[in-house]
């Protein structure tokens, strides 16, 4: 098992820098998602960690172990990609045993190990089946015990699930996760899919044109993303021009209309143009006079959650979402009141680019 560090990679594609300058560090047996847009360089991070592309800069290292200069076949990582990528004319049992074979293991040695992981993940009744003979569920099963077979020291995984119907997706991350936690392997996983980043990391870095712009915890990045990027790539958020202003030394938070909200978390900052960032759910409706008036313009049932979609008392349109309660019911044309929790707020710069509550890191 290994910890992941990375300091000052480079790649260049055509001579166009893909990822400029990134260092992360992954500690040992956690499963760390790299997540952001298409693009952004997520699978290039991680054949550069495989070896598979060339570098124009950085150093990596497995533990103290700087393996820049090793081949990708000395490496002992264990790979799964989204199109499984087993062998379709070997049996399940053969795909499996195939890593363990190649390393010249005693015969014991492999049926142990094979055993193991066909148990482990669940597919040991059809080890005698073609890879063909398999739901696409099972072929990813198959993949994993194959990668984790020959006890890699790091897991890369590459969308290996976003050839799965939405359900078996669900089902597959519990596994991966179940599986994961049990091997204590150190695993990067590559996703577009912020739901289940959030499901499945222990830690998440989120990606944008290369350059990582959070590492944090699941719940850290929803709390206190560090710029609107992530306020928006993680989860939905209202997200609202606005100024920060002082009246005796307090801090408030002024909207559009002028209206104020008292916001001591920043009294110590200097009055600024700001960006303000409040989650759908963090509206409370209230009987009484609550921060903001709003009216109903139009909802959509959800089951356990309903959104709406509402304009406040100077204009502004925001959503709200809402746990469903069967009895009642908000229609269009609807006047509410609304509080919002100021500890759940964010607040960035103007140019969004820095929230100025800090982060939980
Ligand atoms: N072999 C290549 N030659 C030239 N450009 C490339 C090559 N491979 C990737 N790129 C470019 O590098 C950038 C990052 O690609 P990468 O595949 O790492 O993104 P990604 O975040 O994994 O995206 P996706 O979620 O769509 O797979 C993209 O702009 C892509 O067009």
């Amino acid at each position: 098992m290994s910890e992941i560090i990375i300091n000052n990679a480079r790649k260049e594609y055509n001579g166009l820098a893909v990822i400029p300058d990134l260092s992360v560090s992954i500690p040992e047996g956690t499963l760390f998602t790299l997540l952001g847009p298409s693009g952004c360089g997520k699978t290039t991070l991680l054949r550069m960690i495989a070896g598979f592309n060339t570098i124009e800069g950085g150093d990596f290292y497995f533990n103290e172990d700087r393996i820049n200069d090793k081949d990708p076949s000395k490496r002992n990582i264990g790979m799964v990609f989204q199109n499984y990528a087993i062998f379709p004319h070997l049996t399940v049992r053969e795909n499996v045993e195939f890593g363990l074979k190649q390393r010249k293991l005693s015969k014991d040695e492999i049926k142990k190990n094979t055993d193991k992981y066909l148990n482990l993940m669940q597919i040991a009744e059809y080890q005698d089946r073609k890879p063909d003979q398999l739901s696409g569920g099972q072929q990813q099963r198959v993949a994993l015990a194959r990668a984790l077979a020959i006890n890699p020291d790091v897991l890369l995984m590459d969308e290996p699930l976003s050839n799965l119907d939405a359900k078996l997706r669900v089902d597959m991350r519990q596994a991966i996760r179940e599986i994961q936690r049990e091997v204590g392997i150190t695993t990067v996983y590559v996703t577009h899919d912020q739901e289940e980043a959030m499901a499945i990391s222990d830690k998440i870095a989120v990606m944008q044109a290369g350059i990582i712009q959070q590492v944090g915890k699941p719940k850290e990045l929803y709390h206190r993303p560090s710029n609107e990027f992530v306020a928006t790539f993680i989860g939905r958020t209202n997200i609202m021009d606005g100024n920060l202003i002082k009246v005796d030394g307090i801090a408030y938070l002024e909207f559009k209309d002028g209206f104020k909200l008292a916001f001591p978390l920043l009294n110590k900052e200097e009055e600024q143009p700001v960006r303000i960032s409040i989650r759908p759910e963090e509206f409370i409706r209230v009987e009484e006079k609550g921060d903001f008036e709003a009216i109903i313009k139009d909802s959509i049932y959800l089951g356990l959650n309903t959104e709406y979609f509402l304009e406040l008392n100077y204009g502004e349109n925001v959503q709200m979402s809402e746990e469903s309660t069967f009895y009642e019911n908000l229609n269009s044309g609807d006047k509410v009141n609304l509080k919002v929790n100021t500890k759940k707020i964010n607040v960035f710069t103007s140019d969004g680019g820095r929230n100025l509550l800090g982060v939980s890191e």
